[in-house]
C-alpha cells in the first residue's frame, strides 16, 4: 500500500494517503474504447519537481503506473489533468502524453503570458484544454482575472476550459462561468454537498447551469471525495457511495451527451480512505444504468471532446 517517501527533495504532506496498490479486477466490463477522462500524474518528483507554490506534496504517481492501471482496469485511453501540485509547469503531463502513443490527451494549466508557440507545442503533445481551479484551499487566488485572457488565446485551437469549484461558490460565479465562450467541463459535478437534497436548491442551481449553457459538460466522477455515508469502494463493495448515486444519476440521465467519467487516480488529498480503483469502476453502472448511457459516458462523449481530430 505504501509507495515510500516521495523521491528527490520532496516529502509527502503529513497524513498523505498513497494510491491503492493491487486494485481488484472490476466486475463491470468497460465498453471497448473506454476513456478514463480524469486522472493525474505526479512527478516523479526527482524528475519533474513539484511547484514551489503547491498546497500539498503528493506521493509520486508516474505515467508508467497510470498506464498499468489503465490496462488493468480495461480502459483504452486517458485524459490526464494537470493538478495544482505541479502549478503551471506542465512537463510531467507533456512527458506522459508523449509516452502514451496517442492514447492520452491532456488538460494543462497555463499562465496569461503563455505564447502561441508554447500553446502549439502543448497541442502537438496532445493537450486539448486548460484547467482553472477555483477551489480556495488549492490556490492562492482564484483565477477570475486571467481566465478571459487565456481563453482568448486557446479558443482558436479548439480547446475547452475545465473548471473546478465548490457548490457553495457557484451562485457568485454563475454569470462569470456562463460567459465562457468555449466548451466548459466542470469537475466532479461542481462538488455538491450530498447531505443536501438532490431536489434541493443547491443542486438545482447546478442543473440549471447545465441546462442554460449547452456548452457545459461535467465529470460525474469522484464519489469517494463527495460521499459522507459510504460505503467505501473497498473489500469487494459493489454498491459504494450510495449517497452520491442520485446526484450523478440525475446528471447522466438529463445530460447523457455531456457527461464524462474518470477515476481521479491517484486521488490527491483524500483524508478518509483510499478507494480500490477496480471497485470504483464497479460504481459506474449505478449511475449509468443502461449500455447506451455507458457507451456515451465512457466512449462517445470523451472521444468527441478529446479525439475529434
Ligand atoms: O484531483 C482532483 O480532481 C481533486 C483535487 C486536487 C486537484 O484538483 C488539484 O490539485 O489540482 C482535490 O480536490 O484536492
Amino acid at each position: 500500500m505504501a509507495h515510500g517517501d516521495t523521491s528527490g527533495d520532496f516529502e509527502k504532506s503529513p497524513g498523505w494517503l498513497d494510491w491503492y496498490d493491487g486494485p481488484t479486477m472490476p466486475t463491470f466490463a468497460l465498453p471497448a474504447g473506454a476513456v478514463d477522462a480524469h486522472c493525474h500524474v505526479f512527478g516523479p518528483g526527482a524528475e519533474f519537481p513539484y511547484a514551489p507554490e503547491r498546497k500539498y506534496t503528493p506521493c509520486d504517481a508516474s505515467a508508467e503506473q497510470l498506464f498499468a492501471l489503465r490496462d488493468h482496469l480495461g480502459f483504452d485511453r486517458n485524459v490526464i489533468v494537470q493538478a495544482t501540485c505541479h502549478g503551471a509547469d506542465n512537463r510531467a503531463l507533456v512527458d506522459a502524453l508523449r509516452r502514451s502513443d496517442g492514447r492520452a490527451r491532456g488538460v494543462a494549466t497555463v499562465r496569461r503570458d503563455i505564447t502561441d508557440e508554447q500553446l502549439a507545442e502543448l497541442h502537438a503533445a496532445g493537450v486539448r484544454g486548460v484547467r482553472f481551479n477555483f477551489v480556495k484551499r488549492l490556490v492562492d487566488r482564484v483565477p477570475t482575472d486571467s481566465l478571459e485572457e487565456i481563453v482568448a488565446k486557446i479558443a482558436p485551437l479548439g480547446w475547452h476550459v475545465v473548471i473546478y469549484f465548490e457548490a457553495e461558490d457557484l451562485p457568485e460565479l454563475y454569470d462569470f462561468f456562463s460567459g465562457i465562450p468555449t466548451d466548459v467541463v466542470v469537475d466532479h459535478m461542481g462538488r455538491p454537498d450530498v447531505t443536501k437534497d438532490v431536489d434541493g436548491e443547491e443542486f438545482a442551481l447546478f442543473l440549471r447551469f447545465m441546462r442554460e449553457n449547452p456548452n457545459v459538460w461535467t465529470k460525474v466522477s469522484c464519489p469517494e471525495r463527495l460521499s459522507v455515508t459510504g460505503p467505501r469502494a473497498l473489500d469487494g463493495e459493489q454498491h459504494a457511495y450510495t449517497d452520491v448515486v442520485p446526484f450523478a444519476r440525475r446528471v447522466v440521465e438529463e445530460f447523457p451527451d455531456r457527461v464524462l467519467w474518470g477515476t481521479d487516480w491517484p486521488h490527491p488529498n483524500l483524508k478518509d480512505h483510499m478507494p480500490d480503483d477496480g471497485l470504483l469502476v464497479d460504481y459506474i453502472p449505478q449511475i449509468a444504468t443502461t449500455p447506451e448511457l455507458q457507451q456515451k459516458l465512457l466512449v462517445d462523449n470523451p472521444r468527441r471532446l478529446y479525439w475529434a481530430d
